[in-house]
């Protein structure tokens, strides 16, 4: 059970201390990622060049991967700010957007999975499937399956993985594998823009005050985070 204190705390310390989040995300949904991080009072920074990553994890408070817009450049520009993220002992995001459509995107997010040991996973139920099954298939960035789907998929994941997997979708999930947080505020509009989600911690601003609840869920569990 999630106390409102502990919630309460977690926001406040994001506030206080503006955390660095080092953000490698797609072209798609960077500026709302940036905009949406501001809003809670986090300090967001996007940097993306192999010549750079690993300072930049050096000075920030968490690091965020999502791979929606791929090349060879960024995906060593992810795994090399993965692995000092994980020498430092900051947490990782990762948002696998699209994996299981192409068999490039499956090979990357194994990658991922194994060099970077990622806190937190986040991602739809089609990508959350086919990140537990690579013989899973999905059509693009929007998932072919609704999210309940994928819950067994989710769970197995983050009991083998250790981490926090969630599941968007009409209905949200979040499990470490043994728990599982329900968020029942989805709508079929937001299936139809982009980015509402964004990454698997900026549910915010516009957002009703429901949607927070999966921003301190994942900071009450990390609190490393900031
Ligand atoms: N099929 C759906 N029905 C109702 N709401 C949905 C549906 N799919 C997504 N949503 C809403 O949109 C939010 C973002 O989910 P998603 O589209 O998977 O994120 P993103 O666009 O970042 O990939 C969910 O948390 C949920 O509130
Ligand atoms: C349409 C599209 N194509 C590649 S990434 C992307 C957006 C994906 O958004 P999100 O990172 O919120 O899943």
């Amino acid at each position: 059970m999630i106390k409102t204190n502990q919630v309460t705390e977690a926001l406040l310390k994001v506030r206080t201390k503006a955390p660095l989040v080092h953000n490698i995300t797609n072209y798609v949904v960077m500026n709302n990622t940036a905009n949406a991080l501001l809003s809670i009072g986090a300090s967001p920074v996007m940097a993306h060049a192999i010549n750079e990553v690993e300072d930049m994890v050096g000075i920030a408070s968490s690091l965020v991967i999502n791979m929606g817009t791929l090349s060879d450049s960024w995906v060593k520009a992810m795994i090399l700010a993965g692995k000092k993220a994980k020498e430092k002992g900051i947490p990782v995001i990762f948002d696998p957007v699209g994996v299981g459509a192409t068999p490039y995107r499956i090979e990357v997010a194994q990658q991922i999975l194994k060099d970077c040991n990622p806190s937190v996973i986040r991602g739809n139920a089609s990508e959350i499937m086919a990140l537990y099954n690579s013989n899973a298939k999905t059509k693009g960035v929007d998932s072919t399956v609704s999210s309940n789907v994928a819950l067994d998929s989710a769970k197995l994941l983050a009991k083998s993985m250790n981490v926090i997997v969630v599941i968007s979708g009409q209905t949200d999930y979040i499990t470490d594998g043994d728990r599982v947080v329900c968020i029942h505020n989805g709508n079929t509009i937001m299936q139809r823009l982009q980015v509402w989600a964004v990454q698997p911690v900026l549910y915010v601003a516009p957002l009703p005050e429901l949607k927070r609840i999966y921003l301190w869920l994942l900071l009450v569990r990390w609190p490393l985070w900031v």
